[in-house]
């Protein structure tokens, strides 16, 4: 880590605030010159209204020209110079502003890429460098800086407003003290919980995002799409409403503002009048106060913009004081892990029965003019049927389990559950009929719970136990700090292969669809693990309840009632595994092959 960004992650503190003006400290200099440089600015705009409404009232009365050359030659000066001086701000205070935001950047980047526990979500992050560090320059520039030359351009106007007449000076005093205080107040009061609400949900939409994409072929398996897409639209909904609501509460607060600008003008134009002020200086007093309070009411706009910042900030903050961050970070990921993957929803579901399955002559060509992945292919999987599928890689064996849980149509063909073609039957039901593991399984940014959850909503403890015991996980679970809760990382990062394989086949047989499709159950495992894990999850899986096992493992089908051999999507032999075993062919060749080489394996790691 550089010394800057070690600087900058050991700072903690209660406040976000406070972290980035500490953050800011060795760009003090220039801050506090853009602030002054700011209230300069604003004060040359009121000094040339006033001093344009002077001219404009004495030269009515046609005074010698000569007692009207200074105050020409200062509007002029402060025409020029408030342009000159605006600049000039801007330059410093951006100047300030990103070599500021450059340190937290990197600080952010550097807590992201080194701590411990459980990194953020991808999408949440990149919400995180993008806008939260924005935040960080907008409370310097759209806050701090422009609430500061406010608040001293205020003073300066009422001092010299009193010069003229004091009562008339306390009526603007009390104008500003609106404007500058009780409306900002009010404006936070008003849009702070929505406001707060906003950022954490940006984060979360970000965060459905990265899952529904490259979760979606998982939430399908699952028959969860429509309820993690409802889930988002939600948020999305809640989003939108929440700006409605800040963007009207806007508009409202910027009429009151408004309002007291008149209001305060016509107050000091009376309280002046009242004290006898001469009118060319009372006119100057009213055009004055109407800039004063425009200016003021920038507090307004600065306390709005805090409101909208804070949770940004407070992320920043958190994720840079580093300890804190980590426990805040596990706090929040597990809340978020509450709801499941992309809001996977509560609740039982029933069972179904078990279909009886028939693949009728099934020809699967991806692209016209390709060979065929499955070429003809004929299975029949009555209820309580275990079949396996074994062959060489691109055989066609996952464009098998594709057709049977209808992410891939039959070119010619059919494949049908109890009679009835499988894209007859509505998508939310068939994943209750037909799944499991399938290539790829995807393992979400949740605890262990709730990726299993996934599968079966609702599940008690008892059956994620038999599940993930038979998928030889349970050890594990148990071994962990968190247990169920544990947080497995953006696509299981934090997982071994071979554990996040567990998961997915837990997750499958929690699911207990009624024709169980495991895809490489055992992909990852070495062989004893393998043999192990095969065997539990077969005999986890009830009786009646069939088994489409696709596998380029040939150890323990022993106990199928039928191994199908693919090669180039077609059936090259079928039988048991001791018939094909004593044949002639590649099942015999691979058996052989496969033995020799675990044979190997287990005498050099024994
Ligand atoms: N989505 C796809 N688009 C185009 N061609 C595909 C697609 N999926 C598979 N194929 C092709 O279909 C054939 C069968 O692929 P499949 O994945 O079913 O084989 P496999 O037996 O499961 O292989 P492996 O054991 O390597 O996973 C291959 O030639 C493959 O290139």
């Amino acid at each position: 880590m550089s010394e800057r960004s070690e600087r900058i992650a050991g700072i903690g503190g209660p406040l976000p605030e406070l972290v980035v003006l500490r953050l800011a400290r060795p760009y003090l200099k220039r801050l506090v010159g853009a602030g002054l440089l700011a209230a300069a600015t604003e004060f040359a705009g009121l000094a040339l209204m006033a001093t344009a409404i002077w001219l404009l009232m004495t030269a009515a009365g046609q005074p010698p020209l000569d007692r009207l050359t200074v105050a020409i030659v200062a509007v002029r000066a402060l025409a020029v110079s408030r342009g000159v001086l605006r600049y000039t701000e801007r330059l410093a205070g951006h100047d300030a502003v990103l070599r500021l935001v450059t340190d937290v950047r990197a600080g952010v980047f550097d807590t992201l890429a080194t701590r411990r526990g459980n990194p953020p979500r991808s999408g949440d992050a990149l919400s995180r460098l993008v806008s939260d560090v924005e935040a960080v320059q907008d409370l310097l520039l759209r806050v701090v800086v422009p609430a500061a030359a406010a608040g001293l351009v205020s003073v300066l106007a009422v001092g010299l407003a009193a010069l003229v007449s004091p009562p008339a000076a306390l009526a603007l005093a009390a104008g500003l003290l609106v404007a500058a205080v009780a409306l900002p107040v009010l404006a936070t009061a008003l849009t702070r919980r929505a406001a707060a609400e906003v950022a954490p949900l940006r984060g979360a939409l970000a965060t459905d995002a990265v899952d529904l994409t490259h979760g979606a072929a998982d939430l399908a398996a699952f028959g969860a799409t429509s309820d993690a897409l409802a889930t988002a639209g939600r948020r999305a909904r809640r989003l939108a409403r929440l700006e409605r609501r800040l963007a009207a509460l806007g508009f409202a607060v910027d009429a009151a503002g408004v309002l007291v600008a008149g209001l305060t003008a016509g107050a000091v134009v009376y309280v002046a009048l009242g004290a006898g002020v001469d009118e060319v200086l009372v006119g100057v007093l009213a055009v004055g106060t109407l800039a004063a309070v425009e200016i003021a009411l920038a507090l307004v706009g600065a306390a709005r913009q805090w409101t909208g910042l804070r949770a940004g900030l407070a992320r920043v903050a958190h994720l840079l004081a580093a300890d804190d961050a980590g426990r805040a970070e596990t706090a929040e990921t597990a809340e978020t892990a509450e709801t499941g993957p992309s809001g996977t929803p509560a609740g039982g579901r029933s069972f179904e029965p078990t279909p009886s399955v028939r693949f009728d002559r099934v020809t699967v060509r991806y692209r016209n003019g390709a060979p065929a992945a499955l070429d003809g292919f004929d299975l029949e999987l009555p209820p309580g049927r275990r079949v396996a599928v074994v062959g060489p890689s691109g055989a066609g064996k996952s464009t098998l389990a594709a057709v049977l849980t209808g992410a891939v149509s039959p070119t010619a063909g059919r494949v049908t559950l109890d009679g009835r073609d499988v894209a007859a039957h509505p998508s939310q039901e068939l994943p209750r009929l037909v799944g499991g593991l399938l290539a790829e399984a995807y393992v979400f940014h949740a605890t262990v719970r709730d990726n299993m959850l996934l599968g079966r909503p609702g599940a008690d403890e008892d059956a994620l136990l038999t599940a993930a015991t038979a998928a030889g996980l349970s050890d594990w679970v148990r071994a962990q700090p968190d247990g169920w809760d544990t947080v497995v990382g953006e696509e299981g990062g934090q997982l071994s292969g071979g554990q996040r394989q567990r998961l997915a086949l837990a997750r499958a047989l929690l699911a207990a669809p009624g024709v169980l499709v495991l895809d490489e159950p055992t992909e990852g495992l070495d062989p004893v693990a393998a043999d192990r894990v095969l065997a539990s999850t077969l005999a986890a899986t009830p009786a009646g309840r069939s088994v489409l096992l696709i596998t380029h493992r040939l150890s323990g089908l022993a106990e199928l009632d039928e191994i199908v051999v693919l090669d180039a999507g077609r059936v090259v032999q079928r039988g048991r595994h001791a018939a094909l075993v004593a044949t002639p062919g590649w099942y015999r060749d691979q058996w052989v092959l496969q033995q020799a080489a675990e044979h190997g394996y287990l005498a050099l790691s024994g």
